[in-house]
């Protein structure tokens, strides 16, 4: 698997982010939903149309009840996911039924929201059904906001992963692969590195000196990919990568 150490361990991937520090967690979430906002409204002026993929988990949420609230025309705003649970939208653990409860409400409900779990048995089998579903995203993304597991993953690249190495190849073909790992709990599906880059705006949402430790980490000269997947995302990020942190 080629890593983020294999050629480059000179690079200070460290140099490859932009941090943006808040006090809390609320006036950070508010900042993070007054840029992706702006980066929207640049998507719609440019091209008529704008693309969002966000991720799921418990940090989004209030970023979420934040950038509901812009004001954009959000008819012209299509929303996707990084990666979902493989689980159907009844159940509490599902990425798109948060997303669909704290973000699209409202105005912004006039969004249209790609979802990329489908009633089938499991991720493999599904892929051709959600690929093509991709086919009605405006690609490259206005804003892709990843956010990070304790574990350093991210999306649903996890460390040691069955399909990590195919996830995070930069010069992959896929758009979105099946993924499963002993951390993730239930099979996963996410969009594939190349796809989460494809994007005008890449954000990395955090909270926590935990967390930032993690990054730190994962940022290391001696680490790899393969234990800490966020790394691929700095390595191969052809922009800096706007970190939101608050403490
Ligand atoms: O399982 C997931 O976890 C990560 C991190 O979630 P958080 O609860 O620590 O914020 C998330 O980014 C990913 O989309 C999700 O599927």
């Amino acid at each position: 698997m080629k890593t983020a150490t294999d050629g480059d361990c000179a690079r200070d991937l460290a140099a490859n982010i932009r941090e943006v520090r808040h006090g809390g967690r609320e006036p950070l979430a508010q900042a993070l939903a007054a840029a992706v906002a702006d980066d929207l409204r640049a998507g719609i002026a440019q091209r008529g149309v704008a693309s969002l993929a966000v991720s799921g988990g418990s940090t989004p949420r209030l970023f979420f009840d934040h950038l509901a609230q812009e004001d954009l025309d959000w008819s012209r705003v299509v929303v996707t996911l990084v990666d979902e649970r493989w689980v159907p939208e009844t159940d509490a653990r599902s990425n798109a039924a948060m997303a669909r409860k704290a973000l699209l409400s409202n105005g912004s409900g006039r969004a249209r929201f790609v979802p990329l779990y489908d009633d089938a048995p499991d991720p493999e089998s599904a892929l051709d059904v959600v690929d093509a579903r991709l086919d009605d995203v405006p690609l490259p993304f206005d804003a892709v906001v990843l956010g990070m597991g304790l574990d350093g993953h991210t999306a649903s690249f996890f460390p040691h992963g069955d399909r990590l190495a195919a996830a995070l190849d930069p010069r992959g073909e896929a758009r979105v692969i099946s993924m499963r790992a002993e951390a993730a709990g239930e099979p996963r599906i996410t969009l594939t590195l190349p796809t989460l880059l494809a994007t005008q705006a890449l954000y990395l949402h955090i909270e926590g000196d935990t967390k930032a430790q993690v990054l730190a980490q994962a940022l290391a000269a001696d680490a790899t990919a393969e234990e800490f997947p966020i790394r691929a995302v700095v390595r191969y990020a052809g922009e800096p990568v706007r970190l939101y942190w608050c403490p």
